[in-house]
């Protein structure tokens, strides 16, 4: 979009000239006319037609342009020092399949991702990244300029602008990479198709999502038990309502997206701990990932 938009700058600026030139030689052209007291012929007359439409044209993009020469914000984090292939060719995500291993994990708010991915931590070393917990920090990190546009999209329940959580991802793999990390669980990440694609195209192709299923109910019990002492501006009755829909009408559509790739392990996520946890390792080892 922001690459679109600088073009329809550099097109509005070529029309507007070609549209003053034209209208400098037709002023010209009149004048003389008027000078020799004759009638413009109706040759001359037409040839009014294509500055009319240019200078529609140029007044259609100016207005366009009015409403999109607006850039997004950019993350405080970036540019992040990246490992040398990065620059080899922009098509190219950051890192080949056979470098690293993402999962991404995905399933309603409460759901029990986070619970679930630090079980894995621990019993086979993936890195647990939160999307949710990068942006949290994000936020509260005195020198980033968006600490206050985090809080607000959070409170809201509405997805950051996916520049933003990229860039804040870009970072946490880049560093673990360089540790020699190379398995990440990706959590609460992608919950749009933006992010998904920026993600995919610019960093890694997720290997698998694992998705935690779970009846609305259950996870709103969940989340008003964990705001009693979470902290959380978004544990709340008010929020969490905004974040179940977000996540039917934004989310959703990411998970449908995998879905049609054959990538989706699902989970039933209704279940004591230990039993969730039995259904992600016994999905994990039928794909091979885990033995
Ligand atoms: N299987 C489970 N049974 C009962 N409680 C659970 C279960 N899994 C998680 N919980 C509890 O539910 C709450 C939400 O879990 P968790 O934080 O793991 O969810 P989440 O999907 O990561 O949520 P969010 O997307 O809001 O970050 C926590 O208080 C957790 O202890
Ligand atoms: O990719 C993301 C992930 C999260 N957010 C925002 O953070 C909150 C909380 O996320 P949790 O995964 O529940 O910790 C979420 O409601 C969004 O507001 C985001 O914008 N983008």
């Amino acid at each position: 979009m922001f690459k679109y938009t600088k073009s329809t700058l550099q097109l509005t600026r070529t029309v507007q000239r070609s549209a003053l030139k034209m209208a400098q030689s037709r002023v010209l052209q009149c004048r003389m006319y008027a000078s020799s007291n004759k009638e413009a012929p109706k040759k001359q007359r037409r040839s009014l037609v294509p500055l009319a439409i240019l200078g529609i044209a140029a007044l259609g993009l100016t207005y366009y342009n009015m409403g999109h020469v607006s850039k997004p914000p950019r993350a405080s984090v970036d540019p992040v020092s990246r490992p040398k292939k990065d620059i080899e060719s922009k098509e190219q995500p950051l890192f080949k399949d056979n470098e690293i291993s993402v999962i991404y994990v995905l399933g309603g708010p409460g759901a029990g991702k986070g619970t679930q991915s630090a079980k894995l931590v621990k019993e086979y070393g993936f890195v647990h990244l939160s999307a949710g917990d990068l942006l949290r920090a994000e936020q509260k990190d005195a020198s980033s300029k968006y600490g206050e546009l985090i809080a607000n999209y959070i409170k809201e329940g509405r997805i950051v602008p996916q520049e933003i959580t990229v860039a804040l991802l870009r970072k946490a793999i880049v560093n673990n990479y360089n540790q020699g990390k190379t398995k990440f669980l990706v959590d609460g990440f992608p919950r749009k198709m933006d992010q998904a694609l920026a993600f995919e195209n610019q960093i890694a192709h997720g290997k698998f999502v694992l998705f935690f299923q779970c009846p609305e109910d259950v996870m709103l019990h969940r989340l008003l038990e964990r705001g009693k002492t979470s902290g959380r501006s978004d544990d709340n009755m008010e929020t969490i309502r905004k974040r179940f829909h977000v996540f039917e009408e934004t989310s959703m559509p990411v998970v449908d997206y995998f879905e049609k790739q054959g990538k989706v392990l699902k989970v039933s996520c209704d279940h004591p701990v230990d039993v969730v946890f039995g259904q992600v390792v016994a999905q994990l080892k039928k794909e091979g990932i885990t033995d």
